[in-house]
């Protein structure tokens, strides 16, 4: 059985990121917004393209923090942003849902969320979706990692250097596994699940555009 231990480097990675992280977190909850007051649809939009957009800004400070990010090429920063910027929100709504909230709260969040305007179709490969994170139970660290490397996807469109922002993002994934293994001994297969995740993410991302576009307004 080898044993796993996180380098000083990478402990040190893994501290940069993680509190770039959480400190660039979107600013008002959201959360308690949707379990204050019920919005019309109309009102639900308009909440979502504010958090979509402060989200992008967000996310633009958190790269700046991921070290080797901003050697890359100017353009390709800017690539892998708006390549990452609707898996990067999915993920930040995932792990809002998963959050521990006081009984009750997640089911009013939920039915909120359920009858916020997105069309049927679309509320159960996300819920679904939300429900597969939350099992996880990731740890903050796993989840500024998983985000960075979702953004550091050298596969998105118009990246011109592929292998600088794939030896980046070995660097990440190579953290995470090794921080899976200590959080998770008991379950071996817990990085692989957690890539899985990627994968829905990714397919969760592409129903975007139909998602707003039938958004049902009164
Ligand atoms: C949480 C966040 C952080 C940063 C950026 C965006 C968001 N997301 C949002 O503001 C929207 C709101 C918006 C207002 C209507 C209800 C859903 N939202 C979505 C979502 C639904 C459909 C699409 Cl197409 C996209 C996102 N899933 C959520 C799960 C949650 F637990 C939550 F609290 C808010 C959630």
């Amino acid at each position: 059985k080898e044993k796993v231990e996180i380098t000083k480097e990478q402990q040190a990675l893994m501290k940069i990121i993680t509190d770039a992280y959480n400190r660039h977190q979107i600013p008002q909850d959201v959360a308690k917004k949707l379990l204050q007051d019920q919005y019309s649809a109309e009102e639900n939009f308009l909440l979502l393209t504010e958090m979509a957009t402060s989200q992008v800004q967000v996310l633009v400070e958190f790269t700046k923090n991921i070290p080797g990010f901003l050697s890359l090429d100017r353009e390709d920063q800017i690539a892998l942003l708006k390549g990452s910027a609707v898996e990067a929100m999915f993920l930040r709504s995932a792990q809002v849902f998963s959050r521990k909230m006081p009984s009750g709260h997640t089911e009013v969040l939920e039915e909120r969320i359920r009858k916020s305007g997105i069309s049927e179709e679309f509320i159960t490969p996300m819920f679904n979706f939300y429900k597969s994170i939350g099992e996880l139970h990731m740890v903050q660290e796993e989840q500024a990692l998983l985000t960075t490397v979702t953004i550091l996807t050298p596969d998105r469109p118009y990246v011109k250097d592929q292998q600088a922002v794939e030896r980046l993002q070995e660097t990440m994934l190579d953290v995470l596994r090794k921080l899976c293994v200590l959080q998770h001994p008991q379950e071996p297969q817990y990085f692989a699940r957690l890539l899985g995740r990627l994968t829905e993410l990714r397919t969760l991302s592409h129903y975007h555009t139909e998602m707003l576009a039938s958004w049902r307004m009164n």
